[in-house]
């Protein structure tokens, strides 16, 4: 589904976000992406969002070579990816289900249909009983969740999540895992930039782990 064949990323002040990364990843898979600050975690994502360009090298996604995509299509990439953030993002005079449903208004689809997504991308994360209510009345774990589910409700085929875990102790955090493992189960393809070792480490999937722009481990963690 992704392969970066020799993929650099030299920004325009000279710092160097990724060095000849070489990768394929397939569709279905779960895939950690690790390594210290600075490493080219976000740079990997912005890559694969069209955020960013490569400066050398080939990246595809589902066969579109992400370094000549035209402007006009990046929209159309973008309806193929779901991205959860650290900080969810959440509107907070808005309700749960209103939340959820920002996506799909921006794809213009019918009531019905808005309905019924909201409606299983919630269920997906375990927060049905909660559309009504606005995000100020959950947990900092439920707040996740509902950004998992605006991630999701799209139906992605990608499911790209930046340190979702970080603001969350090891019991939140394994919760939330759990989730991407449930939405992985379903067929989307999930790849989470994560520091927690300890935490990536009892999950038993692929991780690769970057140092300085550089892949310097690829398997599973131990
Ligand atoms: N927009 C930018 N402009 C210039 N340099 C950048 C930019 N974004 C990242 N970099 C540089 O690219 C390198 C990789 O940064 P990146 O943000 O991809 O790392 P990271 O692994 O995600 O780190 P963190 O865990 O702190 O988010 C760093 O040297 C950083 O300074």
């Amino acid at each position: 589904m992704i392969r970066f064949d020799r993929v650099a990323k030299r920004y325009a002040n000279g710092h160097v976000g990724l060095h000849e990364l070489s990768v394929h990843v397939r569709r279905g898979e779960f895939l950690f992406v690790t390594g210290h600050s600075g490493a080219g975690k976000s740079t990997m994502m912005r890559l694969l969002l069209a955020m960013e360009r490569p400066t050398a090298g080939k990246l595809l996604l589902a066969g579109q070579d992400l370094g000549k995509i035209r402007n006009s299509q990046i929209p159309f990439l973008r309806r193929q990816i779901g991205v959860v953030f650290q900080n969810h993002q959440l509107l907070f005079d808005r309700s749960v289900f209103e939340n959820v449903a920002l996506p799909l208004h921006i794809l213009g689809l019918s009531r019905e249909e808005i309905n019924a997504r909201v409606s299983l991308a919630l269920e997906r994360v375990s927060l049905r009983d909660k559309a009504m209510q606005p995000p100020s009345d959950l947990s900092t774990g439920q707040q996740q969740r509902v950004g998992i589910a605006r991630a999701i409700v799209h139906q992605p085929a990608l499911l790209l999540a930046d340190e979702p875990t970080g603001n969350l102790d090891p019991k939140l955090a394994a919760e939330i895992m759990a989730v991407f493992e449930d939405i992985n189960r379903l067929g989307t393809t999930v790849i989470i930039a994560s520091h927690d070792l300890a935490l990536i480490a009892r999950m038993r999937h692929r991780m690769l782990t970057l140092q300085r722009g550089r892949l310097i481990a690829d398997g599973e963690a131990v």
